[in-house]
């Protein structure tokens, strides 16, 4: 049986994760930070007991030595990570120290504990940031605009350099946005759809969003962790895009879910408190390296996916 490691398990990743490792067959050891105790989406997916729970600080190297060393993982999966763009801006210095250092404390474990262990880095497509053409590819031009993207850059360049300097089996998956019934509700799609049903069942009077003339890559998150998994079964590792390969308008979604849900689009505000410094107005990736090396699936349009998730988040509602 084979054992993996998840840092990140109780996040909307980390728990679609660490079903689709069980579903295999794996072990699944899940790290978690003390004061953290919301296991919610694993409950939700009804894995929560068959998950071990190993408490780790990963900003400590003495603790992320003796957790590697206890269980001598398979493959480790890190999911960890300040993740949030717009608390970014506000926390600057922890999002940077959290997100490289924890990456050093791993890949600095592996190397001395046992080199053959296999890791999955969660890169980002913000790391693409200001973007020139269009779409992007695992070439493209780096040029972060916030201090997460600024972060994931170094934790990614961090791997490519022990991968490339010590041999290292180590693949960055470098998703761009993906969504699902899990998502924390601070995130955008999350966010609209579960307001919307709250106006729509009057608990709410309206959906007060930043800036909404912008276009993303949308993805389902079920999907995309497949990739994950994919990508340390493979005889080398590499970096791969995990995308739709098209954008969709933020207003597009507003609309289709207010459509769906007989509201007014009069009921959807601008707050300007909510616009980022600085943010992307249009990416979206190629997938095709993903499909072809590593035979991953992916043909679902954004507005499939929008059905999916209110369909969830009405059944799921609690009045
Ligand atoms: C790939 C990337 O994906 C995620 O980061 P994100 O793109 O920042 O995600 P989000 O859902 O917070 O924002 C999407 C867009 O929506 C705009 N937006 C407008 N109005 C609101 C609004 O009211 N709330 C939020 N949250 N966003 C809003 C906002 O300005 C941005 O342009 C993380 O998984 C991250 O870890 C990651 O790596």
């Amino acid at each position: 049986m084979k054992k993996a490691i998840v840092t990140g398990i109780s996040g909307q990743d980390g728990a679609y994760l660490a079903k689709l490792l069980l579903s295999n067959n794996y072990k699944v050891f899940g790290i978690v930070r003390t004061n953290l105790k919301s296991f919610s989406n694993l409950e939700y997916l009804k894995i929560n007991n068959e998950i071990e729970f190993v408490y780790c600080d990963l900003l400590n190297i003495s603790e992320v030595e003796k957790t590697i060393n206890d269980i001598n993982p398979d493959e480790i999966y890190n999911l960890a990570a300040q993740s949030s763009v717009f608390q970014s801006y506000l926390q600057p210095i922890t999002t940077f120290e959290f997100n490289t250092i924890s990456v050093f404390n791993l890949i600095e474990s592996i190397k001395k504990i046992n080199p053959k262990i296999k890791l999955y880095q969660a890169s980002s497509s913000e790391m693409f940031g200001r973007v020139k053409n269009l779409p992007i590819n695992e070439e493209s031009v780096i040029h972060p605009v916030s201090p997460y993207a600024i972060s994931k850059v170094a934790a990614h360049y961090t791997c490519v350099n022990y991968r490339e300097s010590y041999d290292m089996f180590i693949s960055c998956g470098i998703l761009f946005n993906h969504e699902s019934y899990l998502r924390n509700e601070n995130f955008f799609v999350k966010k609209v759809i579960r307001e919307s049903l709250e106006i729509s069942l009057n608990k709410k009077d309206d959906l007060k969003v930043g800036n909404i003339d912008i276009k993303r890559d949308f993805g389902y998150a079920p999907k995309y962790v497949e990739a994950m998994h994919l990508m340390l079964q493979q005889e080398t590792a590499s970096d791969y895009l995990v995308c739709s390969g098209q954008s969709v308008s933020l207003k597009e979604i507003i609309y289709y879910v207010f459509d769906r849900l007989n509201i007014s689009k009069s009921k959807c505000i601008i707050d300007k408190t909510l616009y980022r410094p600085s943010d992307i107005e249009d990416i979206y990736g190629t997938n095709e390296k993903a499909k072809k090396e590593l035979n991953w699936q992916y043909d679902l349009n954004f507005f499939a996916v929008l059905d999916i998730l209110l369909e969830e988040e009405i059944k799921n509602y609690k009045k």
